[in-house]
């Protein structure tokens, strides 16, 4: 396969793309950003600018992916956004704040992470977060909870990492499990019952100083209102937007579209991308033709979970296509007998984007990042540290 990518490494990286702008024009409005930044990050992040009841679909609503295969033949021509070497150096970046303020206060930042039950997927992305905290210098401390805890004993350790001066970032990690069984011996008497944990209820007793993964809906509110500044925002989307600015393209005045609209990527994201002056559009899983949608769109963002739903021929030539989607797939072939992939058909995609995410090596290392940007400045904030 001719494969004519380039990785786009640095900053200000020297890649013209359709929906973007020229380098030169790019490093004004990367001045822009620095200057106009709402929200203050000790490390020139520039990602800031910045019926509720619903049936679930049918699958006859749903607006599933072509079955046809991805189409392997031909030139990619696309730019890949290498995520991966942008998260290195935003790490190498922290790393250096994190001795500073070691030397300068004897403080460093510290992250807590809970998580319930044994999700192996969720048990990787927890380890890749603390491994994550030792290469920078951050203190991590993990509280693991078995599947059948009650809610009880996670709102204690919650409040146990609220209270510990020496955590500046506490984070539950998601999905919680969704119901588990426990059992009520009483008399002669054996009660089975469902417990349940309620997730709106923990993210809510997050201290809000603490809150670096910015789930809590007080920062997600202020993300939405025009004027208020959360004092975090979510890892995946500032990752997102992070990648974008990097790589040079323009967001202001461009047709993004986001395909999902979760409370943790999709909603957090399309608030970003607002904040930094695009048109909008989030489409789900009842929209209706979004292929239409998507071929209007000078940047997409796609975190639907769904392999494959995004095909060449739903793009405009040019386009920038962000692949937040991580969906393990059965490979006998990889190490592990699966490997990750996106939402998008990367081979088509590639042929016609002006710049595309890799998955893996795109968002997803940009998402710790981001965790381990928000901890330092949550640090560098209570420390009055600048
Ligand atoms: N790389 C990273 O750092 C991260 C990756 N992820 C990955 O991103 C993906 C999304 O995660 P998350 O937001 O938590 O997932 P959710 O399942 O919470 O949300 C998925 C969203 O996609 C929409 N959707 C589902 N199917 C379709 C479809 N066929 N067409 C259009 N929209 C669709 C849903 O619509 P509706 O609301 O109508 O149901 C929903 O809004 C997952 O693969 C996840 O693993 C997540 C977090 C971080
Ligand atoms: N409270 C909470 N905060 C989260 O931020 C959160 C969460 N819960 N629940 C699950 C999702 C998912 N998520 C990812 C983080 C890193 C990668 C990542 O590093 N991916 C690597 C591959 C990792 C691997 O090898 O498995 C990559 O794409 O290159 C992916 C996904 C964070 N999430």
């Amino acid at each position: 396969m001719m494969v004519t990518t380039m990785l786009l490494r640095s900053k200000m990286a020297a890649v013209k793309v359709a929906a973007g702008v020229a380098p030169h024009k790019g490093l004004k409005l990367m001045e822009r950003y620095f200057s106009t930044q709402v929200l203050k990050s000790p490390l020139s992040l520039m990602s800031l600018d910045m019926p509720d009841i619903w049936a679930p679909p049918s699958p006859t609503d749903y607006c599933s992916p072509s079955s046809s295969p991805c189409n392997f033949s031909g030139q990619e021509t696309a730019a890949v956004i290498d995520g991966k070497s942008i998260a290195e150096e935003i790490r190498s970046a922290i790393a250096i704040e994190v001795s500073r303020m070691r030397r300068c206060i004897g403080k460093v930042p510290g992250l807590a992470v809970i998580l319930v039950g044994q999700r192996r997927d969720s048990q990787t992305y927890v380890r890749n977060k603390i491994n994550a905290c030792e290469e920078v210098g951050i203190k991590s401390l993990f509280s693991e909870l078995p599947e059948d805890c009650t809610e009880d004993a996670v709102v204690r350790e919650l409040l146990r990492y609220n209270n510990d001066p020496s955590i500046h970032g506490v984070l539950v990690q998601l999905p919680l499990p969704k119901q588990s069984i426990s059992f009520l011996v009483c008399f002669s008497c054996i009660a089975i019952y469902l417990q349940h944990l309620d997730e709106e209820k923990i993210l809510n007793m997050v201290k809000l100083e603490k809150d670096v993964d910015g789930f809590h809906p007080v920062n997600i509110g202020n993300l939405a209102m025009r004027g208020r500044e959360p004092l975090f925002v979510s890892c995946t989307p500032k990752g997102c937007i992070e990648l974008l600015i990097r790589s040079g393209v323009e967001i202001m005045g461009k047709h993004a579209v986001v395909i999902g609209r979760s409370n943790i990527v999709g909603l957090p994201t399309s608030l970003l991308l607002q904040r930094h002056h695009a048109t909008v559009t989030i489409l789900h899983a009842f929209s209706k033709s979004p292929e239409l949608t998507t071929r209007e769109a000078d940047i997409v963002v796609t975190a639907a979970g769904v392999p494959n739903l995004v095909r060449g021929d739903w793009l405009k030539p040019g386009a920038v296509v962000i692949d937040v989607g991580t969906c393990p797939i059965e490979d006998p072939s990889s190490e592990f007998g699966y490997r990750l992939v996106g939402d998008v058909c990367y081979e088509e995609a590639a042929r016609v984007a002006s710049a595309i995410t890799p998955v893996p090596g795109g968002v997803g290392p940009m998402t710790i990042a981001m965790l381990l940007a928000n901890t330092l400045d949550a640090a560098q904030r209570v420390c009055d540290f600048n």
